[in-house]
């Protein structure tokens, strides 16, 4: 089954639009894990476990783990997900960007060596950066577009021949690069009205939704301005909210995560019409 095919089937399966974000920080562990080898992968799958049966998908952020030198558990991690919970997409978030060449290496880490179903990548380098990705041709390539962080608007917000730079990546995606229907977008939940350009723009593509959560983007306001006409079309992503729930909480972490992610996931129903 593609990317596209498992998000359907995974938006339906567990009536969620909720994207649990896996952004492992240690020094945000609990202490029992504090210290430990295995520690990220003990976090990780106890967070998984209690929420799997909640998210529409998992989005580990790569950087987590490579700033410790711990790919290794960002391997045993994907490889969990993908023996255990096949059904639920799993997006390696890398923000990749680079030639073609490199971007191939790049590909072959993230659909290869970690089994992602899809991965983020940056188009600031035009789309033969970006089409290596696409030889993979059941994976998911999700383009950042709008991001959720304020400076997003540094470059994203120039005037490009009347219109913001993002509406033209949204446009060259949605009409041009998106030739195998496996594309996808980065909008950020911090910025409805551009969600909703957007969705306007792309008609029913997929949309990557950061900024709920710790980042305070509106839950109404983004259901409202992206989803689609089946009331589906996003993985609405929180990670710190859902990860750190409890900051005092002990070997119950992943009980108030699971808590967290219900109201999370309860709260985007409400709104998907
Ligand atoms: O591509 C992303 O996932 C992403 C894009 C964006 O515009 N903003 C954004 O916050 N993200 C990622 O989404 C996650 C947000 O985490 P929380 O703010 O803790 O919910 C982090 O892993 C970010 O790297």
């Amino acid at each position: 089954m593609n990317f596209i095919d498992k998000l359907n089937a995974a938006w339906v399966r567990n009536d969620s639009l909720l994207c649990v974000g896996l952004d492992p920080d240690t020094a945000r562990f609990p202490a029992h894990l504090q210290g430990r080898p295995d520690g990220i992968v003990e976090f990780c799958k106890a967070i998984i476990d209690a929420t799997a049966d909640l998210a529409c998908a998992f989005k580990p952020q790569i950087a987590y783990f490579a700033a410790l030198g711990a790919e290794d558990q960002l391997e045993a991690i994907c490889r969990y997900l993908r023996d255990k919970y096949p059904h639920i997409p799993l997006v390696l978030d890398a923000k990749r960007g680079d030639i073609g060449a490199t971007a191939h290496q790049y590909a072959r880490e993230a659909f290869d060596r970690y089994g992602a179903d899809a991965v983020t990548v940056n188009p600031y380098m035009g789309f033969d950066s970006v089409e290596p990705y696409m030889e993979w041709k059941d994976r998911g390539v999700i383009v950042l577009c709008r991001t959720s962080n304020a400076g997003g608007s540094d470059l994203q917000f120039l005037d490009v021949d009347g219109q913001p730079l993002y509406q033209h990546v949204a446009r060259l995606v949605a009409e041009k690069w998106n030739k195998n229907g496996q594309c996808a977008l980065v909008v950020g939940a911090t910025f409805p009205e551009e969600l909703a350009q957007v969705r306007a723009i792309v008609g029913d593509m997929p949309l990557l939704v950061p900024g709920i959560g710790a980042q305070g983007g509106d839950i109404e306001a983004t259901v409202n301005s992206g989803r689609t006409a089946s009331g589906t079309g996003m993985m609405i992503n929180s990670s710190r909210a859902i990860l750190y729930a409890q900051p005092q909480a002990g070997e119950d972490f992943a009980a108030a995560a699971r808590r967290v992610a219900r109201e999370t996931r309860d709260a985007i129903n409400r709104y998907r019409g």
